[in-house]
């Protein structure tokens, strides 16, 4: 095979490169994981190649990696990865995956498609990987002590959300970023953090994939300034940029030096006899429902009290552990009014996007403006940001916590800006909301069960981190009536027909009552 560096092409401009540009303009809008839903984006113009690596270039498959840069009209533009296979007979086990044909320079034609759906080109980059193997600006970084059994057999996660799981065997798995961002991805840093703290409430991590190039050799805009929260206080148990030394059996990561690269994937062990918290609560809200009308959630038989507390334990451990491995922080009363301005610029910002959500502005911004009145610093820290049922799964040993990146649709910069960890709270609140109303019951016995597990929750958080987050009554609102517009704009785009979830919640917070 030529050396790859013999092929990476930036800011290419060949008749192939317009062609993947035409046929990605069609395929990305209709993925789930593009960000951009709503825009149109123009077929001749919208995309552009910024960048294409001919990872395997003299092959059938063949593998290229391109990051595109992608402009829907009256929005910023956006970039994503997208390993696109190529084959010139496409099996119908990969037609789902199709993103359209190209002719190479003699004239043949080639079917393109979602790389990541092929288990032979899946399996050829998790090989690199347990080769820990550096292929141009492409690094494959595994962490010490870990090993990668041969010949698993990889299969797409269904279901994908804002990136696309790869499941190898039933050993690891393997989540490919959609979005090309400049700086560490938040999930990859917290998980390496956490498995330094020796954490059991995560996945341990096995390595990660990622791109050397920056944004400026990828001729795109550079976005802001370094991230609110990103280290700057450091103690002895910290490096130069604030992450955690490498100790004996340590994940390593805190002797990174150099650049930020662009994460493209990360890698973990799977967990094949775990359930996710979301289905577990599903059912436990079906059996209240099955219930006579009064039924209390703790009689109905599938209470869900017992796990909310555990659940609210394992989440107070990860808040204590990534205070303890990453910086923390005190937001002074000055800074909870940039917070409030922030939250009702967010809520103007989306009510511009979601039209229902315009009748609640006055009452939402009055309460959001009582951030104001707290008159004590608190404290912050590093939080996971997105944090709901669908993100924690119960193992035979407990709860563990997914998917440490935050909202999807914020920049990197809010995503690992610091914040008060009842932010994670607020998150859970309204995942307990979400599951109580979605399945459309009895909304009374939907608002008990949902305040029950809260409740359960909040004290088994207390439990461990010796303060419930009850007592922050005030910030507890804000950051949930932030979500839920956050929800609002969300469903929105994807999921239309759950638009009224978040809605409903939207009009009980504004009400100051449950209803
Ligand atoms: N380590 C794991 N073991 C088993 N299942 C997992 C693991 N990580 C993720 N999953 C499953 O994949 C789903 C999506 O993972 P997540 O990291 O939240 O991706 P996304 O950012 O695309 O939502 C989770 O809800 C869970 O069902
Ligand atoms: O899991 P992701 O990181 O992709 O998060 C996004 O999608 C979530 C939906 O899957 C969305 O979560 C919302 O719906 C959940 C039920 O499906 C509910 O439990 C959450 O509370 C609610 O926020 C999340 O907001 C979004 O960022």
């Amino acid at each position: 095979m030529t050396s790859i560096v013999d092929h990476v092409h930036l800011a290419p401009a060949s008749g192939l490169d317009a062609r993947l540009a035409r046929l990605l303009a069609d395929w990305l809008p209709r993925q789930r994981w593009y960000g951009g839903k709503g825009a149109r984006i123009d077929v001749d113009s919208g995309v552009r190649v910024l960048a294409r690596l001919d990872l395997l270039p003299d092959r059938d498959p063949g593998l290229a990696m391109v990051v595109v840069e992608v402009r829907p009209d009256g929005r910023e533009p956006e970039r994503y990865q997208v390993f696109i296979g190529a084959r010139r007979e496409l099996p119908d086990r990969l037609a789902h995956a199709e993103i359209g044909s190209v002719r190479d320079e003699h004239g043949a034609a080639w079917h393109c498609y979602d790389g990541l759906h092929d288990p032979e080109l899946a399996g050829w980059l998790l090989e690199r990987l347990a080769a820990g193997e550096v292929i141009g600006p492409l690094r494959f970084h595994m962490l010490p002590g870990r090993r990668i059994d041969e010949g698993l057999r990889s299969l797409v996660l269904t279901g994908e959300q804002s990136n696309t799981s790869v499941i190898f065997g039933d050993k690891l798995i393997a989540k490919f970023l959609r979005r090309t961002v400049a700086g560490v991805n938040p999930d990859l840093e917290l998980s390496l953090a956490l498995a330094d703290s020796g954490s059991r409430n995560i996945p341990q991590p096995v390595g990660w994939i990622d791109l050397t190039l920056s944004l400026e050799d990828l001729g795109a805009t550079r976005p802001g300034p370094a991230p609110r929260g990103a280290p700057d206080d450091h103690d002895d148990a910290r490096d130069e940029n604030g992450r955690p030394r490498a100790g004996e059996g340590s994940t390593g990561y805190g002797d990174y030096g150099g650049p930020e690269p662009i994460t493209v994937a990360t890698v973990s062990e799977f967990l094949p006899t775990a359930t996710d918290g979301w289905l577990l609560a599903q059912t436990s809200v079906r059996d209240l429902y099955a219930q006579p009308p009064g039924t209390s959630p703790k009689a109905a038989g599938g209470d869900f009290g017992p796990e909310a507390r555990r659940l609210g334990k394992a989440t107070a451990r990860v808040h204590h552990d990534l205070a303890t491995m990453l910086p923390t922080g005190r937001m002074e009363p000055d800074e909870l009014e940039r917070v409030a301005e922030a939250m009702i610029a967010h809520l103007h910002h989306a009510a511009g996007r979601v039209a229902e959500l315009e009748p609640y502005v006055p009452a939402l911004s009055g309460i959001l403006r009582r951030l104001t009145t707290i008159d004590e610093p608190i404290p912050t820290q590093r939080v996971h940001g997105d944090f709901h049922l669908g993100q924690v799964m119960r193992t035979v040993h407990g709860w563990v916590l997914l998917d440490f990146e935050g909202e999807p649709s914020r920049s990197l910069e809010e995503r690992r800006a610091m914040a008060p960890a009842v932010k994670d709270v607020a998150g859970m609140a309204r995942s307990f909301d979400y599951a109580a109303h979605h399945l459309g019951g009895d909304p009374a016995a939907a608002q008990a069960w949902a305040e029950r597990n809260f409740n359960s929750f909040c004290k088994g958080y207390a439990s461990v981190n010796g303060h419930d987050p009850r007592e922050q009554d005030t910030l507890l609102k804000c950051y949930e009536i932030d979500k839920a517009i956050y929800e609002a704009v969300y469903e929105a785009a994807n999921r239309p027909t759950w638009l009224h979830i978040p809605l409903g919640a939207i009009r009980r917070l504004a009400a100051g009552q449950a209803e």
